[in-house]
């Protein structure tokens, strides 16, 4: 491993590769004490097998005919069985995805020392760019990846110094918030919920955007650690590479990656307020060992002191009531106490 650690960092060398962060030299201390071929969970997460996801055309959402009430039937059951889904004819042009990814590329090729500065040439709140995982102790604990977390308010306000065209980034965020709010209402009213809570509790100011780039990496590892999404739901727009896994019936799997398709998943919050009736599963990003790959996923959340009560029909509820802003609170402390997150098991009734 220390040799493959110095091959990488002589070719990024002399490549002048200075934008990718310096995961070598960072974490050579683990790659020196890691046996990879002998840990059963690298065989793991590299022998899953690949599945496609139920698929849903929304074309039918906009027609009043039978198959809108069936379309919104198969929403609310991909969300029960799987907690993931992928929409296709999702109404977000090819033009706006595509600059979005090309704004993604540009900012990432930035060279890693501007990624890292927190002033008005980033022009997001400090703290918005991450990469790797700091308390990582061993290979497994590490996320092989770059970020960048944008709250929608930065959005709104990116000035023309930043290095971000606020225009790309806008519009691809404004319309995958309409998405995500128009997909929530679906599901809170097929799951008897009122449908106009998202309307009441959700502010832009604690949605964001997380843009991924995950670098190639000569061994498997996770890009982005097992976990759940701590929101209500997650809109993911990915690229063609794949890395994608999620949890079903108990297996990891992959996911086939679909060029016409946005992917949605179910976070903490849905699957507390529908009372279990929705998944929020575990899924991670594995790296690829020749590719980078690229995602962005917009988290739908609601106002920081919303209640969620989690009740359905004659169910008794699973969870306790809880606010968004004590449910953000608990986890941090929990991932900086324990270096994971508990998530929903902490709010039992
Ligand atoms: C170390 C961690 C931070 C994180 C929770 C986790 O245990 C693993 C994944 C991270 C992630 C990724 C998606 C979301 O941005 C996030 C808020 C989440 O729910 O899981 C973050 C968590 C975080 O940043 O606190
Ligand atoms: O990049 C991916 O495929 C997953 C990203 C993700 O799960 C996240 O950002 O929370
Ligand atoms: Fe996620």
């Amino acid at each position: 491993m220390v040799e493959t650690h110095n091959l990488m960092t002589n070719i990024n060398q002399s490549l002048g590769m200075d934008s990718d962060p310096p995961f070598h030299e960072t974490y050579k201390t683990l790659f020196a004490v890691t046996k990879p071929l002998n840990n059963d969970w690298l065989a793991a997460v590299m022998a899953v097998e690949e599945l496609e996801l139920p698929s849903i055309d929304l074309t039918w959402l906009s027609l009043e005919s039978p198959e809108k009430e069936r379309c919104k039937n198969d929403i609310a059951r991909a969300a029960n069985e799987w907690g993931f889904f992928q929409v296709v004819n999702h109404g977000i042009s090819r033009d706006v995805l595509e600059k979005m990814r090309d704004e993604q590329v540009k900012v990432f090729k930035q060279p890693f020392q501007h990624k890292c500065r927190e002033d008005k040439f980033m022009n997001v709140s400090a703290g918005s760019y991450r990469w790797g995982t700091p308390t990582a102790t061993c290979l497994r604990q590490l996320s092989w990846s770059e970020a960048f977390h944008i709250p929608m308010t930065d959005i709104s306000s990116l000035g023309d110094t930043s290095i971000f065209s606020s225009s790309s980034l806008h519009q691809f965020a404004t319309e995958v918030a309409s998405l995500a709010q128009k997909l929530a209402e679906i599901l809170a009213e097929k799951s008897g919920k009122k449908s106009t809570f998202f309307q009441e509790n959700s502010l832009p100011s604690t949605c964001y955007l997380r843009l991924n780039r995950y670098p190639p990496c000569p061994i498997p590892l996770f890009g982005l650690m097992p976990h759940t999404d701590s929101d209500f739901l997650t809109v993911l727009y990915q690229d063609q590479v794949g890395g994608l896994q999620l949890v079903k019936d108990g297996k990891w799997v992959a996911v086939k990656p679909n060029p016409e398709a946005l992917f949605i998943n179910i976070g903490d919050l849905f699957q507390a307020w529908s009372n279990d009736c929705y998944k929020s599963v575990q899924h991670c990003a594995v790296t690829n060992p020749t590719k980078e790959r690229f995602s962005v996923a917009y988290f739908f959340c609601p106002s920081y002191d919303t209640v969620i009560e989690s009740c359905s029909g004659d169910k008794p509820s699973v969870y306790r009531r809880f606010s968004f802003k004590e449910y953000r609170q608990q986890v941090q402390e929990d991932v900086q106490n324990y270096g994971y997150k508990i998530g929903l098991p902490r709010f039992l009734v």
